[in-house]
């Protein structure tokens, strides 16, 4: 099976820090990924190199068969690399509808804003926000916010999604409504890539784990391997957590 994403040798410094380190690892289709590593491992960095936010330093980029080392974001948004942000930034001026229809129009090829505008609303509808069309951002709660993100990512027509953290702030309810909506996207055969810091969701929704640490690849494989290996548990909680572990009554 030929990868739809394949990294070889991902390298970005800045000054003498190396926050992602020849890092090397493939997606096949249909996959959803969980990517973990503690606080300053890499991982946004990773995401932001792959979806054209940031150049590499060195390494390449292969989609769909396509070198796409370099490439900026709204051309790798056009052949269905989509991400979202850790911190949402909708445009505050325009409706909910309108920020949705704005990412159809340049990313999704809607070929006008009344197309763009229909491909929105059924977004927004999807993710169960269909009365917030009309809303401005400011008057709508951070969960409907996470909700309108995935609306834009969905607009875009995504093959590979990469979703940074996007249940950080919600509440337990929230998060697994949150889940069902990236159950249902996964199932219409987009390759999800999930970056995430709860345990819960990693193992609910992803097969496999792939685990930065201090900018290197740490450990790739099935959920329950990764999250048994005890160099990933070190990795997370430090020499004095891992031995805790390691001595605690089973
Ligand atoms: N623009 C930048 N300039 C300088 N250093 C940066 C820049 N962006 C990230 N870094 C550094 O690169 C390293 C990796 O950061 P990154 O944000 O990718 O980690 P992360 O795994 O996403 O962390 P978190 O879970 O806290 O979001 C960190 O040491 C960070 O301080």
């Amino acid at each position: 099976m030929t990868a739809l994403l394949e990294l070889q040798g991902l390298t970005r410094r800045f000054g003498g820090l190396t926050a992602v380190d020849k890092v090397s690892f493939s997606l096949n289709e249909g996959e959803i990924v969980g990517l973990i590593g503690s606080n300053g491992a890499g991982k946004t960095t990773l995401v932001n190199l792959v979806t054209g936010h940031l150049q590499p330093t060195a390494g390449r980029i292969v989609f769909a068969g396509h070198d796409v080392t370099g490439k900026a974001p709204y051309h790798l948004a056009r052949l269905g690399l989509v991400r979202t942000f850790q911190v949402v930034q909708p445009f505050m001026q325009l409706t909910a509808l309108d920020n949705v229809a704005a990412v159809a129009l340049f990313a999704g090829g809607a070929a006008d804003m009344a197309a763009a505008r229909q491909v929105a609303a059924a977004a927004l509808e999807r993710l169960g926000i269909g009365e917030l069309a009309h809303r401005l951002p400011p008057h709508i709660t951070l969960a409907q916010r996470k909700r309108l993100e995935l609306a834009k990512a969905l607009a875009a027509k995504p093959k590979l999604l990469f979703l940074d953290e996007v249940n950080a702030g919600l509440n337990s309810a929230e998060i697994d409504g949150v889940l069902t909506m990236i159950r249902a996207i996964a199932a219409e055969g987009v390759t999800i890539v999930i970056i995430e810091h709860l345990m819960k969701v990693v193992r609910g929704l992803c097969r496999r784990l792939v685990v930065l640490h201090q900018g290197a690849l740490l450990a790739d494989g099935p959920t329950d391997d990764v999250a048994r290996d005890p160099a990933v548990i070190q990795a997370y909680l430090g020499t004095r957590g891992a031995a805790m572990l390691e001595t605690r009554p089973s």
